[in-house]
């Protein structure tokens, strides 16, 4: 089915979201759309799944007008949707998953959950899936659960399949087998729209490439064009992939984590970690996603009390202090998952900018907040991370994902540091913002402060890092200098010892 979107403007207020775009996307096609953070991408994929009613412009399927009240007259056209953030009932099984938003089709009449499993095992087959129709969503992990995803826009036999940002969560395995199947998907003639910011990807398998720049579709490109013409034509600017640093200097231990131990159900999740960073360090923890990392963090972070062993900050002890007490001792901490951890959607970008700053906050004077101070400081880090917004009073939960991240990377990096803990600094940004992230990365680490960073980006991992530790299995397989080759840290990926 070929998609026509025909000049279609989309504004939030006096904001033009989407300005007069047009897009065509043929069957047996894949097209990327690329664009900066905040460019309008995912607000014109809304329109398309009826979430948005454009205030201009016609939808066509094979040159048919479609108006869309919602999600689900898209989805009986044929639209269908894998979502950045996954739409699916945690508590339901896949199965109802599946028969869930079909019940007023005419493939499944009522809420016919026999049929729904037949599908889920039928299309689970086809592309080699390995679902369980009958597993509860909560179970799974997120690669499995895009996959359910991808199973319920199959379901209704969807003949154009947006995905939005889908491998920004995926593990390098799972991405490969997704790229796969999205190529399975577009040689059975559907149309397939793809974004992500990762260039490489785009360019392995995007026929066409839409280059979007504040609302307004700004050229195309094919997928022969090399990064820098990508990059530039996307912000507006030549951006500079590689960030220049200077040697580390050795220096005295800051930060240090001795023989580091957790189990959950007797099962070992943390084997002895061992390690130190020292003052001015960028200490980088590598490997696949759910090798320990995430729990390695929250340990540090006071969040697994269980966990024992030693973890001391400039000869402190963090052990068995709570979260808010290592905060307040000036450690600033991005999460992994900045919508449950990091940031509370219906607040203003300014409250966003002061959570967490409980004793040491510089806006809270005599117990009242002083909002002037509040709301020049959030005007100041929004010109200074760049954060497109309609302003600081702005609710984050408007902004794009990517703006959204450099929201919380401006508050914690803006406090008085002792220590900088960050995970997946630059997830979901576009590639002028990972610019940017990571010389303020450099200039943290320049200016003494011990940086820890959690990155299952090898890139990222050597445009920022001093030293190197691999993550397997929940054991470090070895601390490595940046100048270790590639294939030696892919090693240990894999569970070799260096
Ligand atoms: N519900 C809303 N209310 C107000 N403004 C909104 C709303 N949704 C989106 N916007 C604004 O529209 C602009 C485009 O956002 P959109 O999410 O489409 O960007 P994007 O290109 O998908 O970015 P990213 O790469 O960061 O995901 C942003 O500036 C955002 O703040």
């Amino acid at each position: 089915m070929k998609l026509e979107l025909n000049n279609i403007t989309k504004r939030f207020g006096q904001f033009i979201a989407n300005d007069a775009i047009n897009l065509t996307v043929n069957p047996g096609e894949i097209h990327a759309l690329l664009g900066e953070n905040g460019a309008g991408k995912s607000t014109l994929m809304n329109v398309l799944y009826g979430l948005y009613q454009a205030e201009e412009g016609d939808i066509l399927l094979d040159g048919k007008k479609h108006t869309f009240n919602g999600p689900g007259d898209a989805m009986r056209a044929g639209i269908g949707m894998v979502h950045q953030h996954f739409m699916l009932v945690p508590v339901f099984t896949v199965a109802e998953n599946v028969a869930l938003g079909h019940e007023r089709s005419t493939v499944f009449g009522k809420l016919d959950i026999n049929h729904a499993r037949a599908q889920v095992i039928k299309i689970s087959e086809r592309f080699g899936f390995n679902v369980d129709p009958d597993a509860k969503i909560e179970d799974l992990p997120v690669g499995i659960q895009q996959r359910v995803e991808i199973i319920k826009a199959l379901a209704l036999d969807a003949k154009v399949l947006v995905f939005d940002e889908p491998t920004a969560v995926l593990t390098p395995q799972e991405t490969d087998e997704l790229i796969n199947v999205m190529k399975q998907l577009r040689d059975e003639g559907r149309a397939i729209i793809f974004i992500s910011h990762k260039l490489r990807e785009i360019k392995e398998i995007a026929d066409k490439i839409t280059v979007i720049r504040l609302g307004k579709v700004v050229g195309t490109a094919l997928p022969s064009a090399s990064n820098e013409e990508l990059a530039s034509l996307m912000v507006g600017r030549p951006v500079n992939l590689t960030v220049n640093k200077s040697p580390l200097i050795p220096s005295e231990i800051a930060f240090k984590v001795t023989n580091l131990k957790l189990s959950d159900k007797n099962i070992d999740i943390l084997k002895n970690i061992s390690f130190s960073v020292t003052k001015g360090e960028v200490f980088a923890i590598a490997g696949v996603q759910g090798n320990g990392q995430t729990e390695l963090i929250e340990a540090i972070m006071g969040l697994r009390p269980e966990a024992t062993g030693e973890i001391e900050l400039n000869k402190n002890s963090l052990k068995s202090l709570s979260i808010n007490s290592i905060l307040n001792l000036g450690v600033g901490y991005v999460p992994e998952d900045r919508h449950r951890d990091a940031m509370v959607s219906n607040f203003t970008i300014s409250e966003n900018l002061m959570l967490d700053r409980t004793q040491d906050s510089p806006f809270v004077k005599n117990g009242t907040i002083d909002f002037d101070l509040l709301h020049d400081f959030a005007k100041q880090k929004i010109e200074e991370y760049d954060i497109r917004s309609q302003g600081h009073l702005s609710p984050i939960g408007t902004l794009s994902g990517g703006n959204q991240q450099k929201v919380i990377l401006a508050r914690e990096m803006s406090k008085a540091l002792k220590l900088l803990v960050i995970s997946q600094p630059t997830r979901g940004l576009d590639v002028g913002s990972i610019e940017f992230i990571h010389k303020q990365i450099i200039k943290t680490r320049d200016s003494g402060i011990p940086v820890i960073v959690v990155s299952t980006e090898l890139d990222e991992v050597y445009a920022i890092a001093d030293t190197i530790a691999v993550m397997h299995h929940g054991e470090i397989m070895g601390i490595v200098d940046s100048s270790t080759p590639r294939e030696t840290i892919g090693m240990m990926m894999a569970g070799l010892r260096n």
